[in-house]
């Protein structure tokens, strides 16, 4: 066991920045911060107020560090719920380490990953569920990403979970009592009413599953391939659509080797591309190379993007990209609409269900390829302001408790026991109290804190 309960880290990335803030949280926190901060306009940082901030100078053994700047809170408003002093010094890594070492010289210890949230549930300031959304706050890349980890935040989920725990609850009571003393003059249970009542919390359940897959496309982004033959364009897409020269474009067939991936935003949506080498047979054995690696991307990806020329016929290489986009979720991208069109369109709408006609050149089309992925993958209809599963922890959690809600249905529907059915419903709760951390063990919180950063 760690007898020292007051902890420190650097906060921000470590890096070159305007300014970097070391945090310390713990009851000793004013005492470290009054032992390495120096500040004329108060002597003592113990003596501050809450939500007070002034400057100084940050020493050790050695002499003065930085200029900095103090921000005082006092427990329990703070985001630990501990006393918690913030020092922001110049954003150099260097003094970062040099005031982090300071601070641990004078009382405070290394905190470790996600530390400073998991202080934050234990002082019950958040729930596990809203503990994991603080990191889903932070990977954020997009708008719709980020509202719906700030709505997770807020404690959307966490009020749904404790909604349909609490009714389980109060069934589970009620069946109890039944159980237990059937002769007594306890309201009788109608099972047609509680099955009842039992489907619709299990409708709750089911319905917070149901944006799990699109709320995962939303954090993660969807993994497309740009596939193709060489030089139908692809690199030029790829081009176009991170806004920058990513990839080489050449007249050359075959200029691009490497996959070659970049992450961006269209709108709500985050894309992860990855461009790759043209799909041709060549001798070249680097050339191969490429073409093995884009065949590879054609399997990993979530939605690929095959490029075709509109400006020339269908070639074997053509042929061979359609046969491996087979049964996949495929957008056929027919590009060079700027140049007179000889491409058979008759053959790529017979094997593709998708077809946008572009061009990467004068940009024709490209806002309806970007449409067409966000109606593809349902991402138009998403309410990142709706509680919903926003892990696989939660989603393994949601998805126990309603399996044990709709055994407990249908015990009911079958006459069994009210035995069974409060059993049932108990392990549904029990699921549940896991999720929000009511009732959950060292194991599951550690693994939930496991996945933060230091200093978080
Ligand atoms: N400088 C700084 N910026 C930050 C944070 C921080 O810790 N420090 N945060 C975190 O890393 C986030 C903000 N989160 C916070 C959450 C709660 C409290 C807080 O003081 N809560 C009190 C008072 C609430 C109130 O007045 O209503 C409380 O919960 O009692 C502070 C920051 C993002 N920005
Ligand atoms: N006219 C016209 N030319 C285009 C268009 N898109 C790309 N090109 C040209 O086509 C040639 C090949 O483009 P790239 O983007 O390098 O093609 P690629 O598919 O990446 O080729 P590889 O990497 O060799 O497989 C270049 O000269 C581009 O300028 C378009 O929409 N219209
Ligand atoms: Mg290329």
């Amino acid at each position: 066991m760690d007898t020292i309960n007051t902890i420190a880290a650097i906060a921000t990335p470590l890096g070159t920045g305007g300014i970097g803030v070391v945090r310390i949280s713990g009851e000793d926190a004013l005492k470290v911060a009054d032992r390495i901060i120096k500040s004329p306009a108060h002597p003592e940082i113990s003596s501050m107020k809450g939500y007070t901030c002034a400057f100084g100078r940050a020493y050790d053994m050695e002499g003065a560090i930085d200029e900095v700047v103090v921000t005082v809170f006092r427990a329990p408003k703070s985001y630990t719920g501990e006393d918690v002093v913030e020092i922001s010094c110049h954003g150099g890594v260097y003094i970062l380490n040099r005031i982090l070492r300071a601070c641990c010289d004078s009382g405070a210890r290394l905190a470790e990953a996600g530390e400073f949230t998991k202080r934050a549930f234990l002082q019950g300031k958040l729930d596990l569920t809203q503990a994991e959304a603080v990191i889903d706050l932070i990977c954020a890349q997009g708008r719709q990403a980020a509202k719906a980890a700030l709505t997770a935040k807020d404690g959307a989920l966490y009020r749904k979970i404790n909604r349909v725990c609490k009714l389980l609850v109060e069934y589970a009571g009620h069946l109890a009592a039944w159980i237990d003393y059937p002769e007594e003059d306890i309201v009788e249970i109608n099972p047609r009413e509680l099955e009842r009542q039992l489907g619709k919390c299990g409708d709750e359940l089911e319905n917070l599953l149901a944006s799990y897959d699109t709320g995962k496309l939303i954090r993660e982004g969807i993994e497309v391939a740009i596939v193709g033959r060489p030089n139908v364009g692809k690199s030029t897409l790829m081009n176009l659509l991170t806004g920058y020269d990513r990839s080489i474009v050449a007249d050359l067939a075959g200029t691009t080797r490497d996959v070659v991936s970049d992450t961006v935003s269209l709108g709500d949506v985050v894309l992860r591309l990855s461009d790759t080498a043209g799909i041709r047979f060549s001798n070249d054995p680097v050339e191969q190379a490429g073409v093995n690696l884009a065949m590879a991307q054609i399997e990993r990806a979530q939605l690929i993007l095959a490029l075709f020329d509109g400006g020339d016929p269908l070639t074997k290489d053509d042929w061979k990209v359609i046969e491996r986009c087979r049964r996949r979720q495929v957008i056929a991208v027919v590009n060079k609409s700027d140049l007179p069109q000889v491409l058979d369109m008759g053959e790529i709408q017979r094997s593709f269900e998708h077809v946008i006609t572009i061009s990467a050149k004068s940009l024709d089309g490209v806002q309806q390829l970007k449409e067409k992925i966000i109606q593809l993958f349902h991402l138009g209809s998403f309410d990142s302001s709706a509680a919903m599963v926003a892990n696989e922890r939660q989603r393994l959690g949601v998805t126990q408790a309603l399996d044990e809600v709709r055994q407990a249905q249908h015990a009911l529907a079958q006459g069994i026991s009210y035995d069974a059915v409060s059993v049932c419903i108990e392990n549904a709760v029990d699921h549940l109290l896991e999720l929000t951390g009511k009732r959950a063990t060292q194991e599951v919180v550690d693994q939930v804190f496991s996945r933060f950063c230091v200093g978080k």
